[in-house]
């Protein structure tokens, strides 16, 4: 048994101070004051939560072990505040059949901090056009189904896929790309590409291949779910077929919703990372679409890579950021103490959302019978983000140097504290 003293929980959109008790990994009282002699941490008015959750990380192992391990990317995860996640499936091998699949899930569990489900590859190795066995890698405990860091380049796989994922009722996740619009581009395509000199990439590239998407998962009626959506033809895209009733969810990164293309400078790799920074406006309409809720929630898109690769050119370097250890810092000193959404919209962003369009098993509230996968948050604790303190192995981040409030405390998964603040 144990009992938090004095936290604050989020009810009906209002923070309340309350006593919580746990046994075991279950929640079993949550009141103003809890008389108990167990053992007891004393929250002092910090902010405590379900624990966050991320649909969208790569944790890189196996494959890129230097990049990021299961250990190391689930230990980040419960320093940013996650007790779930989905990891991606670009790995090598990658999980593209029921038994690769298995063996994977099997390594996450015994390697993780935190609950990371899996998804399986819609198509061998990421890239082969006929589909992978959906329905068996169902079975064999896919939460979901994306070939993210590839688009999915023909109709007809995409349809074959959607097929396949309506009839076992899991989530299909694109990583929108045409291949064709590409060009070599490595930053957004615009005035500052051109200022620096860097090849463009269009946003045509992204919301061309949404708008083919969004006609077959219509025919489908498969649950499809846009991942790190990056334009406003996008945004405006999901909108106009939520209305018209396809299954549709979207995710945005923090960093799509805090920089735009305008914030890279100089040929600085650690701004590098696909869909690339778009333009203000486009920021300006995902931060938009997540306020209006057209865009369901925030994953972090968590891209480690090592450093040697990404102080080369941007022109050389592999794209991606991490974003697990910052995420819920960020956007709360940026989104809430600046007043543009609320803690429960934060909370509903990061953890309501994705829990419940993704059909996970992980509490989204702090409530008696609740498994107590929790996060303690101190929202005053003012920071400033250094690499050095992550506890991923991946240090690729555009956000050193920023000050920020909502420190982790501590994380609980299934009861136990898996990361305690030093
Ligand atoms: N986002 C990225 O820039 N990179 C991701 C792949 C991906 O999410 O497309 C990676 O695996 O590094
Ligand atoms: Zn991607
Ligand atoms: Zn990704």
């Amino acid at each position: 048994m144990q009992r938090i003293k004095q936290a604050k929980i989020l009810i009906d959109g209002e923070l309340v101070t309350r006593d919580v008790l746990i046994d075991g990994k279950t929640i079993t009282r949550v009141a103003e004051h809890i008389e108990s002699d167990v053992e007891t941490i004393d929250a002092k008015g910090a902010f405590l939560s379900a624990g966050l959750v991320d649909v969208h990380v790569h944790f890189r192992e196996p494959g890129f072990e230097y990049k990021e391990t299961i250990a190391t990317g689930s230990a980040a995860a419960a320093r940013g505040g996650f007790t779930t996640v989905i990891a991606m499936p670009n790995l090598n091998p990658v999980p593209d059949t029921p038994a690769r699949l298995a063996k994977q899930i099997a390594l996450n569990q015994s390697s993780a901090a935190v609950h990371v489900a899996q998804y399986g590859a819609v198509s061998s190795d990421l890239t082969a056009t006929a589909i992978s066995d959906i329905v068996g890698m169902s079975q064999a405990g896919a939460a979901a189904f994306s070939n993210d860091g590839k688009g999915v380049q023909t109709a007809d796989t995409m349809l074959q896929a959607m097929q396949a994922a309506a009839k076992v009722n899991k989530p299909l996740v694109a990583h929108l790309e045409d291949d064709s619009l590409l060009h070599g581009g490595v930053m957004n395509a615009g005035a500052q590409a051109e200022k620096i000199g860097l090849p463009g990439i269009t946003g045509l590239a992204e919301s061309s291949q949404l708008a083919r998407d969004l006609v077959l998962a219509k025919a489908t009626g498969v649950h499809y779910h846009v991942a790190h959506i990056s334009t406003k033809a996008s945004v405006d895209l999901v909108r106009i077929a939520k209305q018209q009733g396809v299954k549709v969810t979207a995710e945005v990164s923090p960093h799509h919703l805090l920089l735009a293309d305008t914030a890279i400078t100089s040929d600085n790799a650690l701004f590098k990372m696909n869909p690339p920074l778009r333009s203000q406006e486009d920021r300006q309409a995902v931060l938009a679409g997540l306020i209006d809720g057209t865009i369901d929630m925030v994953a972090t898109d968590h891209a480690p890579h090592g450093m040697v690769e990404k102080a080369q050119s941007f022109k050389l370097a592999p794209f991606g950021i991490t974003g697990i250890e910052t995420s819920f810092q960020l956007l709360y000193t940026k989104l809430v103490k600046t007043g543009i959404i609320t803690l429960a919209t934060l909370i509903e962003r990061m953890l309501i959302a994705p829990v419940n369009a993704f059909n996970l098993e992980a509490p989204v509230s702090v409530t008696v019978g609740a498994t107590a996968d929790l996060v303690l948050f101190d929202l005053a604790h003012k920071d400033t983000i250094s690499a050095d303190e992550f506890v991923s192995l991946g240090k690729n981040t555009p956000f050193i140097g920023w000050e920020v409030y909502g420190k982790t405390l501590m994380t609980w998964v299934d009861g136990n504290l898996v990361y305690q603040a030093n």
